[in-house]
This record gives C-alpha cells, sequence and structure tokens, in this order.
C-alpha cells in the first residue's frame, strides 16, 4: 500500500511539489487507487482537482468511475495545457487515462510539480499489443514515485499485467470494458495472440482457395 510521504502540507512546512504514477493494465485497480489517494488528500483539506481525457465517457460525462463503481468528479480535457490554469490553485492535481493524452503531458505534470503541485497521474503502461501507451513511460521516468497494480488474469488466475483485446479492431484506441478486453497474465496474453495470429492467417487462406 502507497503511503504518502506527506498528505498534508502542515501549516508551516515549505510547499514542496512531486509526481506520483499509477500504473497497470485494466482492471488492475488504477482509478480505485486514485480516487483513494485523492479522497485522503481531501480529508487532509487540501484543494485537489481532478481531469480526464475528454474522449473518455465510459461511464460519465464528467467523473472518473472504477470497474467497481467507485467515483469521483472530474474536469475532462482535450489538451493537457488546458489543466494548468485551473490546477495551479491546487495543492493536488489526479488525472486518469492518462495514456490518451499527448507526450506534452509529462511536461505539464513538471511544471505543476516544479511550482509546488502533487501530481497523481494514473494510466495504462501499455496497449492491446502489449506495447508502451503514450506519455507513460516518459512520465515514469520523471515521477518520484511509482506503483504498479496487477489486475487478476481471467484465464488462469495468476497476476495479469496484460489487457487483452477480444474485439477485432486494430486501432490502438478502442474505448470498453469486458466486452473487448480482458486482464490476462504474459503467458495467457501469448497464447491469446498466438491464437489470433493463427485466426487470420486461416481467414486470408480461405479468401484464396
Ligand atoms: N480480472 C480482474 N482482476 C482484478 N479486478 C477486476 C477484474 N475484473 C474486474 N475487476 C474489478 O475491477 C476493479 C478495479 O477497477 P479499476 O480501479 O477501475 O481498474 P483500472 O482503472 O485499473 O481499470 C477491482 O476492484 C475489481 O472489482
Ligand atoms: C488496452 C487498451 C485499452 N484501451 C481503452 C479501453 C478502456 O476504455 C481504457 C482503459 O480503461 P481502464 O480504466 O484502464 O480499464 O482504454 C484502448 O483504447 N486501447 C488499448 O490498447
Ligand atoms: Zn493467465
Amino acid at each position: 500500500m502507497f503511503i504518502e510521504p506527506r498528505v498534508g502540507n502542515g501549516r508551516h512546512a515549505a510547499r514542496r511539489g512531486w509526481i506520483e504514477v499509477v500504473v497497470g493494465s485494466m482492471f488492475s485497480g488504477k482509478t480505485e487507487e486514485l480516487i483513494r489517494r485523492l479522497n485522503r488528500a481531501k480529508i487532509a483539506r487540501q484543494r485537489v482537482e481532478i481531469f480526464k481525457p475528454g474522449l473518455d465517457k465510459r461511464y460519465h460525462e464528467l467523473d472518473v468511475v472504477s470497474h467497481n463503481a467507485t467515483s469521483i468528479r472530474s474536469t475532462p480535457v482535450t489538451f493537457p495545457n488546458e489543466m494548468l490554469l485551473p490546477a495551479s490553485s491546487c495543492d493536488v492535481v489526479g488525472i486518469d487515462e492518462a495514456q490518451f493524452f499527448d507526450e506534452s503531458l509529462v511536461e505539464v505534470c513538471n511544471q505543476l510539480a516544479d511550482h509546488g503541485v502533487r501530481v497523481i497521474v494514473a494510466g495504462l503502461d501499455m496497449d492491446y499489443l502489449g506495447k508502451p501507451f503514450g506519455p507513460m513511460p516518459a512520465l515514469m521516468a520523471v515521477a518520484e514515485y511509482v506503483t504498479k497494480v496487477h489486475a487478476v488474469c481471467v484465464c488462469c488466475g495468476d497476476i495479469a499485467t496484460y489487457s487483452f483485446r477480444k474485439a477485432a479492431s486494430a486501432e490502438q484506441i478502442l474505448l470498453g470494458e469486458t466486452d473487448s478486453y480482458e486482464a490476462r497474465c504474459r503467458h495467457c496474453f501469448l497464447e491469446g495472440q498466438q491464437e489470433k495470429a493463427a485466426d487470420t492467417h486461416a481467414a486470408a487462406e480461405a479468401v484464396k482457395h
């Protein structure tokens, strides 16, 4: 369990910022962990602001919502620099689904932390192919604290670090839930990818004949 170096700043403490990153596959508890940290900051009477990418409207237009239905009010933004003004008067900034933002998110998070804000970022470290997703690798590099959370593999019950896509799309961005994705361990992810490749090959052969 992540314990904050300081929850509040204390009346006399110097205002110091830093970056925390919470990563993992889908269903690994990133959003629950983000909400937990933000709620504790609120209890410490910190001024908290939460952002998410405007395109993520799966559950709710404004709320950040976990797969377990815990939620917190947020502001949807399209570009990371839209966070700078509202975040400037905050103690803590939370950002969910950070993988959907462009690389400029790294500079925005650095600027906020440099100006004394505690920045907590949650996002997918890998896409459905197992490749690094958007600004997440760079954010992990500049963060003071990185927490990797794990889901449970739906095939074998081991710890899951991959988001296996069941749907046929080859676009990097495809919003979805259990309808389109499964949490899988390395072994079951590889097996699934090989089955997909074999199916594609068989379909191509069928078209030829
Ligand atoms: N395969 C799974 N492994 C672990 N938790 C799962 C799984 N499928 C559904 N869940 C649920 O998802 C919750 C985590 O949701 P959430 O915080 O939204 O994850 P994330 O933001 O990482 O996708 C868990 O508490 C659990 O109730
Ligand atoms: C792997 C992967 C996921 N997505 C989408 C699917 C969901 O809408 C979000 C992830 O949400 P979660 O809170 O982490 O469960 O991202 C995608 O667009 N592309 C991918 O490769
Ligand atoms: Zn498995």
